[in-house]
């Protein structure tokens, strides 16, 4: 399999170095050249493997650099159950009432679902650097949970070193303590004054520096990495054959979104053929993404119109992996992408988006903090499960617009011990928090804080680097 850049500059690439590269040298973010289509028979292979052989089968489907008893092994070693909360399945699916299910994906180390492809990326980094005899220093952009997913997965990692940025003073407490308590010499965070937006907006600036990025190997593990989609790919399958007995059946995702990894993961899959019915986008307040699927008008907004909510994690304005889906819907014209994704705001004709509906099966909705709230205390009460503010964003949209006789899987994101204040407001109680993360808010911190500007975080990493 080769990789090209949505904007349709440069040449096709292969999986590991896509792997290390990140960004496209124009900017743009790297797709397969085709989807892989998966048939009947096939699929009803993959119906009864573990996770992590099923992991194998799609990975190996898009990746043809890596030796398969490789690849294998990585899969083996990172799908484990006591890596993913002693949970077999790793993504096991809870059902709530007949016909609506939650895919639990945050039994991981740092409880979100960024673990479920972190810790897959931590391997292949160290496996293909160790191939190179490289070193990569990454730099991430984290609005709460990419940042200690990624910080879990490469401490201690031989040949990387990890620069994070975070929206100073956003994320809960607990995501703070995550990643701020981590004293290994390879982890740097830097809380950015600004939004997520900002902090992504440095890296994309940052691996935009075409010289920069080379001389100091500059890489990504946001899901601007092709990698992270990939691995995140593997859950819409797991949860498919959970839910269904045969491939005739067909089944709909809503998914807590902000950035657009996790849902254009999902499209990625059914791209491949697998029967998915709706990919339903739910959004908080910041609701770009909401307002484009029910509108066609993209307008991403600035920090000041970024506004600050109880499910943190997606308080995300420019949601990076959109111009992957846009590249789709636009049948890969790059000249097309660059010019709506280098400018501010654009819109679609109604034609596109009956495309983007009818054909991709995409829907939309958006829910506040009363709805979360509520949506927290009504799941509490009627089926004894607590749910995190962001995957009820997620549930409160599918209750809306679930239709009758497709099964509802609404994706899990976070797990409720990361976000107390809320849960604790909608129900009066703390949620539970595995006991190795009791006092975590009391541990000493390690954070430098910095401006939103390219120039000053490249003068910490080369700083950090003994460069400067
Ligand atoms: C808990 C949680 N839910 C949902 C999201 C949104 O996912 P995505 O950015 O892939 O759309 C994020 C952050 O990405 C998150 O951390
Ligand atoms: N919500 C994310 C933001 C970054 O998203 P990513 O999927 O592109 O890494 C976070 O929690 O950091």
């Amino acid at each position: 399999m080769r990789y090209l850049s949505t904007r349709g500059g440069g040449v096709p690439k292969r999986f590991c170095d896509i792997l290390l590269e990140g960004l496209a040298e124009d900017g743009g973010l790297f797709l397969p050249e085709r989807y892989p289509k998966v048939d009947a028979t096939t699929l009803s292979s993959w119906r009864t493997l573990s996770y992590a052989e099923l992991a194998f089968e799609i990975l190996s489907l898009y990746i043809d650099d890596i030796p398969a008893e490789d690849l294998r092994r990585l899969c083996a070693q990172t799908y484990r159950a006591e890596v993913f909360g002693g949970r077999a399945e790793i993504t096991p699916l809870h059902r709530l009432e007949p016909g609506l299910y939650l895919e639990e994906l945050s039994n991981g180390p740092t409880l979100a679902f960024k673990d479920m492809a972190m810790q897959l990326l931590g391997a292949l980094f160290e496996y293909e650097l160790g191939r190179r005899g490289e070193q990569l220093n990454i730099l991430g952009a984290t609005s709460g949970d990419t940042g200690s997913a990624a910080e879990y997965a490469m401490r201690g990692r031989a040949g990387v070193n990890v620069f994070m940025l975070s929206p100073h003073g956003r994320m809960s407490a607990f995501q703070q303590a995550q990643m701020f308590s981590l004293q290994d010499a390879n982890i740097h965070n830097l809380a950015v004054r600004g939004v997520f937006d900002d902090c992504q907006d440095i890296v994309k600036a940052v691996s935009n520096d075409l010289a920069y990025k080379k001389s100091r190997k500059i890489g990504t593990v946001n899901s601007i990495n092709w990698a992270r989609l990939l691995a995140q790919v593997v859950y819409y399958f797991a949860g498919y054959f959970q839910a269904t007995k045969s491939n005739d059946e067909r089944v709909s995702f809503t998914v807590p979104s902000g950035n657009f990894g996790n849902v254009c993961a999902g499209h990625v899959a059914r791209q491949m053929g697998l029967p998915i019915e709706q990919l339903v986008v739910a959004t908080n307040e910041n609701d770009v993404l909401d307002e484009f699927f029910r509108t066609g008008r993209y307008a991403p907004r600035g920090a000041a119109h970024t506004h600050a909510t109880s499910s943190p994690s997606m308080d995300i304005s420019k949601a990076s992996n959109f111009e992957r889906f846009i590249a789709d819907v636009m049948d890969r014209d790059g000249a097309q992408v660059a010019a709506r994704f280098q400018g501010g705001a654009f819109e679609v004709d109604a034609a596109t988006m009956e495309r983007v509906h009818a054909h991709y099966g995409f829907a939309s909705g958006a829910s506040s903090h009363t709805d979360r709230v509520a949506t927290i205390r009504a799941c509490w009460h009627k089926t004894g499960r607590l749910i995190d503010p962001h995957t009820a964003d997620g549930l409160k949209v599918a209750e809306a617009l679930r239709q009758p006789d497709v099964p509802m899987i609404v994706l899990e994101t976070a797990l409720p011990a990361k976000f107390a204040d809320t849960l604790v407001e909608a129900t009066g109680m703390q949620p539970p928090r595995p006991a190795h993360l009791e006092g975590i808010e009391n541990l000493p911190q390690r954070v430098q804080v910095v401006d939103a500007d390219a120039a000053q975080v490249r003068a910490v990493i080369d700083h950090c680097l003994g460069l400067g």
